[in-house]
C-alpha cells in the first residue's frame, strides 16, 4: 500500500442510488490530484470519505498509512467544503482564531499562520469585518484560509475557486503549486473546470460514480489522441 491516500474497492449508496462504484485510486505524496467530473458525479462524496466525514458501504480508505476514519488524521488534513461552514456573526479574524484553536498550535505559531493564510487569500484588510458582510467570493477565500490554518500535510479542496475572480484564482493556483513543490504538500482538488484540471499532476475523471480514466493531463491527451481534456472526458466515457 503506497501513496498518501489509497482507496480500495470503495462503493457508496444513498438509499437505492449508487453514488460511487468500486473506486480504486492512489494519490502520491507531494502531488496535486484532481477529481474531475460533472455535477452529481460523486466527487464531494468521495472527498468526504477521505476526510472521514462519511463512510463507504464497501472497501477501505487509507490516509498516511492509517485506515480512515481516525481522529489523529484530522490534524493532518485541511478540508475546504463546497458550502462554506463559517460563523457569520463573527469576524473573519474570529473565525480564523476559532478554527486555529481546534488544533494544537502554539501562540506564536497561531499568529504566524493567521497572518500567512489571510495574506495568501488576500483577506488581511477584511479580517475585522463580520462574515455576514462578506461576499460569496470572500467567504470562499476565508474557507480556504481556514483549511490551511493548521499547516496540514494534506489539503482537500472541494471546488475551491468557484466564485473567485480570475486574478485571485491564478494566485491561489500558484500558491497550491508552491505548497506542493516547496513544502511537499499533497493536494486533492475537485473541479469541473478543465483549465484547472490541466494544472494537476494526476487526474481521475469521474462519471456517474465511476472512475472512467486516470493519468497525468498530458498522458491522457496522448492516450486518447485529444487536444483538450474535455475531449478526453467524452472519449473515455464512451469506452
Ligand atoms: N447525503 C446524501 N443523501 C442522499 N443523496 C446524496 C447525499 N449526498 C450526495 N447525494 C447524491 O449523490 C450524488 C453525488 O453527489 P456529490 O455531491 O458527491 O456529487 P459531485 O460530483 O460533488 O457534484 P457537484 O459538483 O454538483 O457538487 C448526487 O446524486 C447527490 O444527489
Amino acid at each position: 500500500m503506497n501513496g498518501t491516500v489509497t482507496m480500495e474497492g470503495v462503493s457508496k449508496s444513498y438509499g437505492k442510488r449508487n453514488v460511487l462504484q468500486n473506486i480504486n485510486l492512489t494519490i502520491n505524496e507531494s502531488s496535486i490530484y484532481g477529481l474531475i467530473g460533472p455535477s452529481g458525479a460523486g466527487k464531494t462524496t468521495l472527498v468526504k470519505m477521505i476526510v472521514g466525514m462519511d463512510q463507504p458501504d464497501r472497501g477501505s480508505i487509507y490516509v498516511l498509512q492509517q485506515q480512515v476514519p481516525n481522529l489523529q488524521l484530522l490534524q493532518k488534513i485541511g478540508y475546504m467544503a463546497q458550502s462554506d461552514a463559517l460563523y457569520s456573526e463573527l469576524t473573519g479574524k474570529e473565525n480564523l482564531q476559532f478554527f486555529a484553536s481546534l488544533f494544537k498550535l502554539k501562540r506564536d505559531e497561531m499568529k504566524e499562520r493567521m497572518t500567512y493564510v489571510a495574506n495568501l487569500v488576500n483577506l488581511t484588510e477584511e479580517l475585522p469585518k463580520k462574515v455576514s458582510a462578506y461576499s460569496g467570493g470572500m467567504k470562499r477565500r476565508l474557507s480556504l484560509a481556514i483549511a490551511l490554518i493548521q499547516n496540514p500535510a494534506i489539503l482537500i479542496l472541494d471546488e475551491p475557486t468557484v466564485g473567485i475572480d480570475p486574478e485571485l484564482r491564478y494566485s491561489i493556483w500558484n500558491e497550491l503549486m508552491r505548497l506542493k513543490r516547496e513544502e511537499g504538500k499533497t493536494i486533492i482538488v475537485t473541479t469541473h473546470v478543465m483549465d484547472e484540471a490541466e494544472k494537476c499532476d494526476c487526474i481521475a475523471m469521474i462519471r456517474e460514480g465511476s472512475i472512467i480514466t486516470t493519468g497525468s493531463p498530458q498522458a491522457l491527451k496522448n492516450e486518447f489522441a485529444a487536444g483538450h481534456l474535455d475531449e478526453v472526458f467524452l472519449k473515455a466515457g464512451r469506452i
